[in-house]
């Protein structure tokens, strides 16, 4: 068929609003400086007012305006793109596709979900042959194994079913819980109707075989093993076998002390396991609970990897995570859209970081292979890649994989897959570092994503109306505050070492490249001001010491203008990506949660792990459901059930704020003109997070915040409030 396969048209209407947007504020903010600085020559001279003070206040005023001009850069060029996969050649000249599947913990990631991933990944609409599926188990569990056997018997009858029904939905749970059935052409078919009724039953039987192996699920990890790699086969030889995609369970050995690197060492196993197996060019990472909602996502990343103009230059095509498991009230921001919203922006600048899981990338990337001189010899590349002669031959191009076609590894080949899966296959090697994930840090995806960029690589992101890949989010507080503290910690991790972007980005990437890097890597600095402006304002009101221009002063315009102006541009970029103003509500009082606890604790621990004195840590993110949680969630009812440590920072700031809202009527009362801004601010921090005040005072019940906390944020908001005011003479 005629015409391209990809197009990226320029968001043009965005593009514009950004960029006045810029300009307008960009006055604004000069303004405030011209203002500040002025004032402070004046108090300087003058002593009217106490310095210190006032120089946090500009102090934090510098770092807001710092991190405000690095987000402009995903707000330069925000592009779209439409892919066009009927133009796509035939199917026999697909390459093939390897999807890496990762587990670590049957108790935390249920059996059911993990399988169901695995098998919406082998439904995908995709030739066969061409397409190989790889579980990583962490956890060495026996329960993830015979998991994985009862999903090969379930998918036997599930794939050619989907395939013959051209099912949209291929997913089986969210097939069964979900209206739409079949194709229309089938529908209301006898044989659909007999087929669909068999594949329900087989679904039930596969449920509880998994329920029955599933007791204990905590006591079958281990974290001392040997490895195990199993190609999921028939008992009986059966010719249909080649219409199966290839399902392959890998567990990695571990050993104590020896360090597994978390998902970022499980995925470079997969990519050498895979290499001798399948070795396909291009492989999808999945995380377990992200199934294929749409079976033509292979074919939508080939529209780019299949397009000879861009196709040299690409290294991974990624999608955005969307969550099947957020109702209308998403409280936790758990759809995290800020993050696909930037993402469009990222595709206009050199491509998007890697979002952990859900894209499409080259072998010949990852390996970094194009950087290798060609004809080097095998004792050169053993220290790139390791010791297995098997897995270097894999690199080239014309290397055929040794699975014999009823997919019973030889003897010889069992032992190179033993040794491909070994704890020590890393050591004196490039793994980890110059190939495959680095494994620097927890969040493995951005620092690969920063080399890759780096070394000259573009990525491209789509995100088409039906989303591709469907996971669930934290609908929890703890969770989520968990989990972007995961986040955030390995992210500063990476701000701290010499991968910082400013540093090791500065003469690889664009400028607007390494801005977004920045974006991504120091984010956690709205700590700084968060804290700063949440504590001062409020002691100097108590104090009596405006800091912010009167009323009648002109420069009350401009700091008014940049306020309102960041509210409305935040509104505009919620309703333009489609949603409507309450998850600008959300989302913005997330992101306070987040200055407020998670940034503050990973920032305090990634410079704890800088000087040695701290340990990395994975916390799995639960993906069980909670009933009683899952229902407030639905309701839109925060359940403030977390950790102290998260909390009560939070619940300080809050009551700080609350309390300097009170004296702030007063003083407005007194010389309304001198104190408006300082009152105002600290109302709209206070009415924007009222759920705080509910939890702490208003509810009762069981997810509200414990007394205990909440006299600890009594407390120390007295303390702090009391110190600042004695210290400020
Ligand atoms: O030692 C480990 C730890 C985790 N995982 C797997 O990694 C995936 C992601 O872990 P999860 O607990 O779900 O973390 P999330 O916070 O949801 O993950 C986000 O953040 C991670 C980086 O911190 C990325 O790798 C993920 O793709 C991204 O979705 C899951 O499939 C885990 O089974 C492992 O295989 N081994
Ligand atoms: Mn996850």
């Amino acid at each position: 068929m005629d015409g391209p396969l990809n197009v990226c048209r320029v968001s043009t209407k965005n593009l514009i609003i950004n960029r006045v947007h810029m300009l307008l504020n960009g006055i604004a903010i000069l303004a405030l400086f011209y203002y500040r600085f002025t004032t402070l020559f004046r108090i300087i001279e003058t002593r009217e007012t106490p310095l210190v003070p006032y120089l946090i206040v500009i102090f934090c005023e510098i770092i807001l305006t710092l991190l405000w001009i690095q987000r402009r850069a995903p707000r330069w060029r925000p592009v779209r793109r439409t892919v066009y996969p009927e133009r796509l050649p035939e199917d026999e000249k697909l390459p093939p596709v390897d999807v890496f599947v990762c587990t670590a913990d049957p108790s935390k990631e249920p059996s059911l979900g993990v399988m169901n991933t695995v098998i919406s990944a082998m439904s995908l609409d995709y030739p066969p042959d061409k397409l190989a599926v790889y579980l990583s188990d962490d956890g060495g569990s026996y329960v993830t194994l015979h998991a994985v056997r009862e999903a090969w018997k379930f998918a036997r009858w599930w794939v050619p079913f989907c395939r013959k029904y051209e099912l949209q939905n291929r997913c089986p749970k969210a097939y069964f819980s979900a209206k739409e059935s079949a194709n229309e052409k089938f529908i209301g078919s006898s044989e659909f109707a007999a087929d669909k009724k068999i594949i329900e039953k087989k679904y039930e039987e596969f449920q509880e075989a998994l329920e029955r192996n599933s007791v204990n699920a905590s006591r079958s990890v281990s974290r001392d093993h040997p490895p195990t790699v199993e190609v999921m086969t028939d008992e009986i030889r059966d010719p249909d076998l080649k219409e199966m995609p290839l399902l392959v369970y890998v567990a990695r050995e571990k050993r104590p002390g020896h360090p597994h690197h978390f998902k970022g060492g499980a995925l470079n196993v997969l990519l050498r396991v895979s290499a001798v197996l399948s070795n396909a060019p291009y492989f999808l990472v999945l995380d377990c609970d992200m199934y294929c909602n749409d079976p033509t996502s292979a074919r939508q990343a080939m529209c780019f990897y299949l397009d000879p103009k861009i196709a040299p230059q690409i290294a991974w095509v990624q999608y955005p995570q969307k969550f099947h498991n957020i109702g209308e009230h998403d409280i936790y921001d758990g759809r995290i859209h800020p993050v696909w919203r930037e993402g469009l922006g990222l595709d206009g600048l050199r491509g998007p970081t890697i979002y952990g899981c859900n894209f499409f990338m080259t072998r010949e990337a990852i390996y970094a292979t194009d950087r290798k001189k060609k004809d080097v010899d095998i004792n050169q590349l053993k220290k790139s890649f390791g010791s297995s002669n098997e897995f270097i031959k894999s690199i080239y191009i014309n290397y055929k994989t040794q699975l014999p076609e009823d997919r019973k590894p030889s003897d010889t080949l069992k032992k190179e897959l033993q040794l491909l899966a070994s704890c020590t296959y890393d050591n004196d090697t490039e793994w980890g570092e110059e190939v495959g994930y680095k494994y620097f840090t927890v969040v493995e995806d951005s620092i690969t994503a920063l080399e890759l960029h780096c070394r000259g690589w573009i990525s491209v992101y789509i995100d088409p109306d039906r989303p591709c890949f469907m996971g669930a989010s934290p609908t929890n507080l703890n969770d989520m505050l968990v989990q972007q503290t995961r986040w955030s910690f390995g992210l500063m991790q990476i701000g701290l070492s010499k991968y910082s972007p400013y540093i090791y980005g500065a003469f690889r990437l664009s400028i607007l490249q390494t801005m977004y890097y920045g974006v991504l890597v120091f984010d956690s600095l709205y700590v700084v001001p968060f804290y700063g402006l949440a504590i001062i304002p409020p002691i100097c009101l108590l104090r009596g010491i405006p800091l912010y221009p009167k009323v009648s002063d002109p420069f009350f315009i401009p700091l008014a203008f940049i306020f309102i102006s960041s509210q409305l541009k935040h509104v505009q970029e919620v309703l333009s990506y489609g949603d409507n103003f309450m998850h600008a509500v959300y989302e913005l009082r997330v992101w306070m949660m987040k200055c407020g606890s998670c940034y503050l604790l990973a920032i305090l621990n990634a410079f704890l792990d800088r000087f040695g004195l701290g340990e990395a840590n994975f916390s799995i993110t639960s993906k069980v459901v909670d009933d009683e949680q899952a229902k407030r969630h639905e309701q839109g009812i925060y359940d403030f059930r977390a950790s102290p440590v998260l909390l009560t920072p939070l619940c300080t700031a809050y009551i700080i704020n609350l309390f300097s809202c009170f004296i702030g009527v007063a003083r407005v009362l007194q010389k309304g003109d001198e104190f408006l801004i300082q009152a105002v601010i600290p109302f709209f921090g206070v009415l924007l997070n009222y759920p705080f005040l509910e939890g702490m005072f208003l509810r009762k019940d069981s997810g509200s915040i414990s007394p205990s906390v909440t006299l600890l944020a009594v407390a120390l908001a007295a303390i702090i409030l009391c110190c600042g005011y004695l210290l400020i003479y």
